[in-house]
């Protein structure tokens, strides 16, 4: 079974509900932008990429579900309202306005030819939503390569071992991953002796998602708590070859600050205290140059439910029963939550930033200049997650 967070054929779009992972694997159906809304935010569907993917999609099979008037004004006007209601599911990663802002170009484009239409504005929102999810796994494979490449570079040895947090994989993209795709590069070319993962409270990507990605794939992994990260670096890494930490990433800022899965930064500074290299890996529609730096990005703040609250199958202590399901409460009832989705890792404890064109490292000044990997991207050395802009 190939792992597909999203399926898409026209006029249909499935989306792997994540929160029945790891011991369900059902589909939901997402039939128009409201449908793919609720999915982003309820976290049915998450990852920066896949986020921005079903968002682009939820709209298109709406598009391709009704009937679409002849009046290009009217489509355009819908498609730029419907995209502006999609940004607003989920405020922390990038990739989503980030596709938005160029659909609407897309389709401005689109409505201004001569002779155009309502179905040609709409086919051409079609097209480049489509698109997307072609472009992702590219850009992933690409990231995947140059990760393991820079990682055997500043290694010693034929095999090396990583800790990777959250879930950045095929159940986070469109397929291959980001920092599970430097992993499952590394394994590949029979690099990587160990991947560790961490379980990434509250909501266990690691444990749940990334574990399920790992024994999928028969790579070699552990995978430990939140807090045994820097245990691990100390006690195992020489012995178990941990070379890196590699990271996703929600947005990079300009400086290369970057948001990410809450648990990141203190990861980034255990790494720094044991010499330890630490990799964010993420595509350059991850990368925001309007954002100057960590303090400009809106770190988004979950139910508190979601700390004291684990909800998972029965098990009677010799199986699990994976049709059932209980939601048990972890916390003494009446304490206050605080639940942030995402933290900001500081450019000066990242190591490199790992795109599909290469890995991008702070300069004789110490700062990353990331708008040489933006223009490479302007260019048309490969066109954008969306459709070619
Ligand atoms: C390639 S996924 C990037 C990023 O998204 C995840 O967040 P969430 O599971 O809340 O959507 C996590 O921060 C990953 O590193």
């Amino acid at each position: 079974m190939v792992l597909e967070a999203i399926r898409y054929k026209e006029g249909q779009l499935q989306i792997l509900n994540q929160l029945k992972l790891p011991h369900q694997v059902e589909y939901d159906n997402v039939r128009s932008a409201e449908d793919g809304w609720h999915a982003i935010k309820e976290m049915r569907t998450r990852g920066a990429p896949a986020i921005a993917i079903v968002a682009a999609l939820s709209l298109a099979v709406e598009l391709q579900t009704i009937t679409t008037s002849d009046n290009v004004e009217e489509v355009l006007a819908f498609i730029l309202e419907k995209l502006d209601y999609l940004v607003t599911s989920r405020p922390t990663a990038v990739n989503l306005s980030d596709a938005a802002r160029k659909l609407k170009r897309i389709v401005e484009n689109a409505a201004k030819h001569d002779g155009s239409d309502g179905a040609a504005v709409s086919k051409a929102y079609c097209d480049a939503a489509a698109q997307m999810l072609t472009d992702d796994v590219a850009d992933n494979e690409g990231i995947g390569k140059h990760g393991a490449e820079w990682i055997m570079k500043h290694s010693e040895g034929s095999k090396v071992s990583v800790l990777t947090h959250c879930n950045t994989g095929s159940l986070a993209t469109a397929g291959y991953g980001t920092a599970l795709g430097v992993i499952r590069s590394l394994h590949a070319q029979s690099s990587l002796q160990r991947a560790f993962c961490t379980e990434t409270r509250p909501y266990n990507q690691g444990s749940r998602l990334t574990a399920f990605e790992l024994v999928h794939d028969k790579i070699p992994a552990t995978l430990i708590t939140d807090s045994m990260a820097s245990a691990l670096l100390r006690l195992k890494g020489p012995t178990e070859k941990i070379a890196a930490i590699v990271v996703g990433a929600d947005r990079v800022a300009a400086n290369g600050d970057t948001a990410n899965k809450i648990g990141t930064y203190q990861l980034a500074i255990t790494a720094k205290h044991h010499g330890i290299k630490f990799l964010v890996a993420a595509p350059r529609t991850t990368i925001d140059l309007q954002t100057p730096s960590g303090d400009s990005i809106v770190i988004e703040e979950r139910p508190g439910k979601e700390v004291t609250m684990i909800k998972g199958p029965r098990f009677d202590g010799v199986d699990v029963d994976v049709n059932s399901t209980e939601v048990v409460s972890i916390a003494a009832s009446g304490i206050d939550v605080w639940n942030p989705a995402f933290d900001v890792t500081p450019a000066s404890l990242i190591d490199g930033i790992v795109t599909e064109i290469g890995v991008v490292e702070k300069g004789e000044d110490g700062k990353f200049d990331l708008t040489l990997a933006m223009e490479a991207q302007n260019e048309g050395i490969k066109p954008t997650s969306v459709g070619g802009l």
